[in-house]
This record gives C-alpha cells, sequence and structure tokens, in this order.
C-alpha cells in the first residue's frame, strides 16, 4: 500500500518505520527541515526497543509538494492538533478521490479540520496507545507496547477500516475497528487528560507520577470531569475501566517510563502544547453543557502558564 506520514515526528517516525518494515510503501512528510535532511542522507535512526535500527524512508517537505509523484492510498495524520490544519492544506495535490486519511492525533474533534479538505466517506477516525519520543532530527526511541482503535465515518465503509487495521496489524501496530470509536477518543482523551497535563507540570514521568499518593484522587477528579461533559454528548464511558486504563500507564514494565507528549513538547523542546485539544476542549464544552470543570480548567491554565513562563513557541 502507498502510504504517506503526514507529521513525521515521533509518532509519525514510529508507524514509519513498523511499516515500512512490514513492507509497505512508505513516504514521510513533514516541515522540520533538519529532520528532513537527516533522513533522507542517513536514514531514520531509531532505538527499537534497546535495538539500533535504520530505515531509509524518502521524507519531503510539506511546503515543497509540488513534484512529488506519490498516488497516495492511505494518508496517517501524526501532526500535533495546532499544525494539522496547515498539513491537510500542503497535502491538497495528494488527496485522491480514493485516498483514506486516518487521523490518529491525540484530542477531541479533529474531524471537524479533516472535513474541510477530505471526502466524509474517506475519513477514519482513530487513537493509539503506541509512545515514542524524539532524539533530535533523524532519530527518536521507541519502546513498549500499544494498539490502535480506529472508524470509518462514512457509512457502510467497513470494509476499507478493515483492511486498513489489517495493514496495520500486519507491521504489529495492532489495529481493531472499532464500532463506536467516540468512545474510544473520550477513553483516550481521559488518559491524556490526566497523564499528559500532570506529569508535565510534575515535571515526571507516568510511573513516578503513579507512585505518588495524590495520583488516584486527583485522576478520580479530572476523569469524572471528562465523563460528565462526555455523558452531554451521548457518550457513556464506564468510569472504572477508564481508571484501569490509566493504571496501565503507571507500569514500568511497560509505558511507564515514558514522558507523555506534552512533556516532550513543552519541558524538553519549549514547544506549545496541545491542552486546549484535551482539558481544555473539556473546559469549552463543560461550559457549553454547564458542566463544571474546575481540575480541568486548573491544569490548562497552569500549562499556559507555564508555557509562558518558558517563552514556548
Ligand atoms: N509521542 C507520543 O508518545 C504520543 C503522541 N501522540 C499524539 O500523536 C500526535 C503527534 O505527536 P508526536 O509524534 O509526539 O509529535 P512530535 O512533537 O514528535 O512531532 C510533531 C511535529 O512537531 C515538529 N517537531 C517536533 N519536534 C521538533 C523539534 N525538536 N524541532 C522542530 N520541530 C519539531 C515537527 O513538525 P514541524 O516542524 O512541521 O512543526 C513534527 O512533525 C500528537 O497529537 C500527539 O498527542 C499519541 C500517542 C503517543
Ligand atoms: C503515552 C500517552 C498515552 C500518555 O498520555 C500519550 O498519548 C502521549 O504521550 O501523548
Amino acid at each position: 500500500m502507498n502510504i504517506v506520514i503526514a507529521g513525521a515526528g515521533a509518532m509519525g517516525s514510529r508507524f514509519g518505520i513498523m511499516l515500512k518494515q512490514a513492507g509497505e510503501n512508505v513516504i514521510l512528510v513533514d516541515g522540520w527541515q533538519q529532520h528532513i535532511d537527516e533522513i533522507n542522507q542517513n536514514g531514520l535512526k531509531a532505538n527499537f526497543n534497546g535495538q539500533d535500527v535504520t530505515e531509509f524512508i524518502s521524507a519531503y517537505n510539506q511546503n515543497d509538494l509540488s513534484d512529488v509523484d506519490f498516488s497516495a492510498d492511505l494518508v496517517i495524520l501524526f501532526t500535533k492538533a495546532m499544525q494539522l490544519d496547515n498539513m491537510l492544506q500542503s497535502l491538497d495535490n495528494m488527496l485522491g478521490k480514493d485516498t483514506i486519511v486516518l487521523c490518529l492525533l491525540n484530542g477531541i474533534g479533529h474531524e471537524d479540520v479533516i472535513k474541510k479538505y477530505v471526502d466524509y466517506d474517506n475519513i477514519l477516525l482513530g487513537n493509539t496507545m503506541w509512545t515514542a519520543g524524539m532524539e533530535g532530527p533523524g532519530k527518536v526511541t521507541l519502546f513498549g507496547n500499544g494498539s490502535v482503535d480506529l472508524q470509518n465515518l462514512g457509512e457502510g465503509k467497513e470494509d476499507v477500516a478493515q483492511k486498513v487495521a489489517d495493514v496495520l496489524t500486519n507491521a504489529d501496530l495492532n489495529a481493531r475497528v472499532s464500532s463506536d470509536i467516540l468512545t474510544s477518543i473520550y477513553r483516550k482523551a481521559c488518559v491524556n487528560g490526566t497523564m499528559n497535563g500532570l506529569c508535565t507540570i510534575l515535571d515526571s514521568n507516568m510511573a513516578d507520577f503513579g507512585d505518588t499518593s495524590v495520583a488516584k484522587p486527583i485522576v478520580q477528579k479530572i476523569v469524572s470531569e471528562f465523563l460528565a461533559v462526555a455523558r452531554a454528548e451521548n457518550v457513556f464511558l464506564d468510569e472504572e475501566a477508564v481508571i484501569e486504563q490509566i493504571n496501565g500507564c503507571f507500569n514500568r514494565e511497560t509505558i511507564g517510563l515514558h514522558h507523555p507528549s506534552m512533556y516532550q513538547d513543552l519541558i524538553i523542546n519549549n514547544r506549545l502544547t496541545e491542552i486546549d485539544y484535551i482539558n481544555g476542549a473539556i473546559v469549552r464544552k463543560g461550559k457549553e453543557y454547564g458542566v463544571p470543570t474546575p481540575y480541568c480548567e486548573f491544569l490548562t491554565q497552569l500549562i499556559h502558564s507555564k508555557e509562558e513562563i518558558v517563552e514556548a513557541k
């Protein structure tokens, strides 16, 4: 399958490497020129579960795609939420009438942006529990396990969703077609709504935060706000199951040592965060539905305050 990874940071690189290793025809598209040059000159390097691997995958700057002759069957979106609209504009020439677009960004509501550029029937919405970290241009660190949930937005497009899930699973990415992706997106948003902001403010990985005496009550308060907003949208989640999934992030043997992507953005790279698409989205929706969200509001404010202190760009 001809696959474009649109947003080739940490996660895009993971998916690019694993799909290439499974024999798919992959290209990477990104806006970070130094990263692109490094990949094209020396290959995309990864410390992959402790082993050094290098994959040679062509990488292109999203602002310079006019001469790229690649007929994309599948585009996997892996930008940061703030970059999504720009990336879709850049990809315009590559999106044929049958190109399937799969969104795996964290956060809520990305379909509203994607719909502006892609036929509704060609959109797959999903999320993932895989993790990844950037070491520097052309180099990522990949460890642990994960999975992907995805669903077709268009009616009767289940076969398309299944085909994409099969391609991902064939690359060991453990994908499954969900029949209720909004529930799955809210469930993942609860994971990000707790792990990402808190580990960033507390300067910790997930396992160290999980070991603190206050982790459980704070997680419970934030989850209850997410679930109340979800209920207002007729999305019903089982609180115990959500908390169990979050507790899974504290496991040092699996992904507990990971610093969430928001930590990588703000603390390591001085970059703006996706907080407005996670806890901030819950605050906005809470106001709309008359649902109080004090914990999400406070965490959103703390992250914005930290962004200002470190002059994040
Ligand atoms: N990392 C993780 O473990 C997980 C992340 N996600 C989600 O996946 C999506 C993509 O996240 P992720 O892969 O972490 O994103 P990254 O921050 O690694 O990459 C996203 C983009 O940011 C830019 N960028 C990243 N690092 C630098 C740098 N040091 N200097 C300059 N530019 C840089 C690049 O684009 P450009 O130069 O064009 O700005 C890149 O395409 C997000 O929605 C995230 O929440 C989901 C699950 C886990
Ligand atoms: C690994 C996980 C689940 C942590 O919240 C994630 O999605 C991220 O790092 O953004």
